[in-house]
């Protein structure tokens, strides 16, 4: 009995937790990402005001995943996220393309952080399935990724509304963060 409770206990505490904020422009599809990770659903969503925050285990890993409203106006707030942060996942509306500055801008801003300096970054080119969606390759050229230097991240194409991606993206986030 005591041998079991001490395995028990030794697989219990080999669970990493590891802390992540997902961040992007409003409308991006945040919070119907976690929601399809944390439930297998899709929900129906409203602009988020302030956040959301969910546990998501993959493999080993115990995720707590904060999904953080990104309204131009309370985008002030995202800071508030940072500290203790092990990756950031930046969700991009992979169609909307008359707002990529925006995105890359809001992107770089964020990372130049200071509690921001070590995160791993994962990119949800979202929203794949709509037809003016711009290809992962593309996307990563439009938010200047390539001049990060020394820092890891990846693109992944997503569409949150069938889960499509969702989860090869956190096996990337996996690998990165042994
Ligand atoms: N076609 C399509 N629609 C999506 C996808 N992901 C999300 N959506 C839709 O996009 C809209 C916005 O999604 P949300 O998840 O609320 O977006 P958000 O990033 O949380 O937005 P804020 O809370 O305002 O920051 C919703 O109508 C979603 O159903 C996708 O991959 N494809
Ligand atoms: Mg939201």
């Amino acid at each position: 009995m005591g041998q079991l409770l001490s395995t028990l206990m030794r697989l219990v505490n080999s669970q990493k937790h590891m802390r992540i904020v997902m961040l992007g422009l409003d409308a991006a599809g945040k919070t119907t990402i976690l929601y399809k990770l944390k439930l297998g659903e899709l929900v129906t969503t409203m602009p988020t005001i302030s956040f959301n925050v969910e546990q998501v285990i993959y493999r080993n890993l115990s995720f707590t995943i904060w999904d953080v409203g990104g309204q131009h106006k309370i985008r002030p707030l995202w800071k508030y996220y940072f500290q203790n942060t092990k990756a950031l996942i930046y969700v991009v509306d992979s169609s909307d393309v008359d707002r990529m500055e925006e995105a890359r801008d809001e992107l770089h801003h964020v990372l130049d952080d200071p509690e921001m300096t070590d995160v791993k970054i994962l990119v949800y080119a979202n929203k794949q399935d709509l037809p003016s969606a711009i290809s992962p390759i593309e996307l990563a050229r439009k938010l200047n990724l390539h001049a990060l230097k020394g820092r890891d991240w990846h693109v992944q194409s997503s569409n949150a509304t069938t889960a499509e991606g969702l989860l090869e993206g956190l096996e990337w986030l996996e690998k990165a963060l042994k």
